[in-house]
């Protein structure tokens, strides 16, 4: 499902969540590793209110590898425990329940020293549309599990899933909206397919990308269009058009005139970018706008 906003989804959101916390010990923060600030809600924090969390950074198979040890870093840095996870193929989903085993450690040892027997880890996937909840819900069960749409209030006949012996999460993820307002979020989440491509302008979303190719991975590109001449400043708007103009030209996105049609340029490097044809890519660096050096 790709993201359409309508107003009154995040409060709305907001309460479903908060539901469902008193029901868990642990939430599983999903993120996109191409975009991990752009696809986390900025009111992430007020809405868990403090609970126990863990950060998975998903897709990061599609994401630059350097990328994603700088951006486990830096969640880290910020006091998180972080997870580098491909739901699709299953790398790293093994290491959830340990992490979350070890974040809840105290809990666990005060039930073990009081005698009991520590009771089956619960926890709730969190995260915006597209991110790969039910993905990496059915990952975790080891079989499909039919996830159905949330409906407000509606916390009674919630499901738990049994991923393991001691770790168990509940049916209907936790659905969390990105910051819309932010025209940068909305291009980067445009970029990696999340959003709707008709909500912005198909030009605007292939030259936000080609700047951001261009800044970081310019190798890459060059080879993948043939393109002879780096832009001489990156910031210069007129010199990313002349470098969509000539992926253009290369792939015959030709108007009447002989004029490149942007649109279509657009489309080409949006197409291949998603399909990982330009290769691992990370659309954004912890710290902002560190430069990312090219994966060899
Ligand atoms: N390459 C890759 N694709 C993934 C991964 N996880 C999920 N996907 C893909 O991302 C798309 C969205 O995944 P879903 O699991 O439907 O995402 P969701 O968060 O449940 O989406 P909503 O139902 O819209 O909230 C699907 O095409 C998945 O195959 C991953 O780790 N790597």
């Amino acid at each position: 499902m790709a993201i359409q906003w309508f107003p009154g989804h995040m409060t709305r959101a907001k309460r479903q969540i908060q539901e469902k916390l008193k029901l868990i010990d642990i939430a599983i923060e999903l993120l996109d590793a191409r975009v991990p600030i752009s696809s986390r809600n900025p009111m992430v924090d007020e809405i868990l209110l403090g609970k126990p969390r863990l950060i998975i950074l998903n897709k990061s198979d599609l994401a630059d590898p350097r990328m994603n040890e700088q951006w486990k870093q830096y969640f880290e840095h910020e006091g998180h425990t972080c997870a580098i996870v491909d739901s699709n193929t299953g790398t790293g989903v093994q290491s959830i329940s340990t992490l979350a085993k070890e974040i809840l450690k105290e809990k666990i040892d005060k039930q073990i020293a009081k005698g009991m027997r520590p009771r089956a880890i619960r926890s709730l996937i969190v995260g915006i549309p597209n991110v790969g909840k039910s993905t990496l819900i059915n990952r975790l069960a080891g079989r499909s599990v039919a996830i159905t749409g949330d409906k407000p209030g509606v916390t009674k006949g919630q499901q738990w899933i049994k991923a393991g012996a001691d770790f168990e999460l509940l049916d209907t993820p936790g659905i969390l909206w990105p910051k819309f307002e932010d025209q940068m979020v909305g291009y980067r989440l445009a970029i990696t397919g999340a959003i709707r491509e008709q909500i912005l302008n198909l030009d605007d979303i292939g030259y936000y990308a080609m700047k951001m190719l261009c800044q970081r991975y310019w190798t890459t590109l060059a080879e993948r269009y043939e393109l002879s001449e780096p832009p001489a400043d990156c910031e210069d708007n007129m010199e990313i058009v002349r470098i969509m103009e000539e992926v253009g030209r290369k792939r015959g996105c030709l108007m009447s005139g002989g004029r490149v049609d942007l649109e279509k340029a657009s489309s080409i490097i949006l197409r291949d970018l998603r399909a990982g044809k330009l290769g691992r890519i990370t659309l954004e660096a912890p710290y902002d706008d560190m430069p990312v050096r090219e994966v060899e």
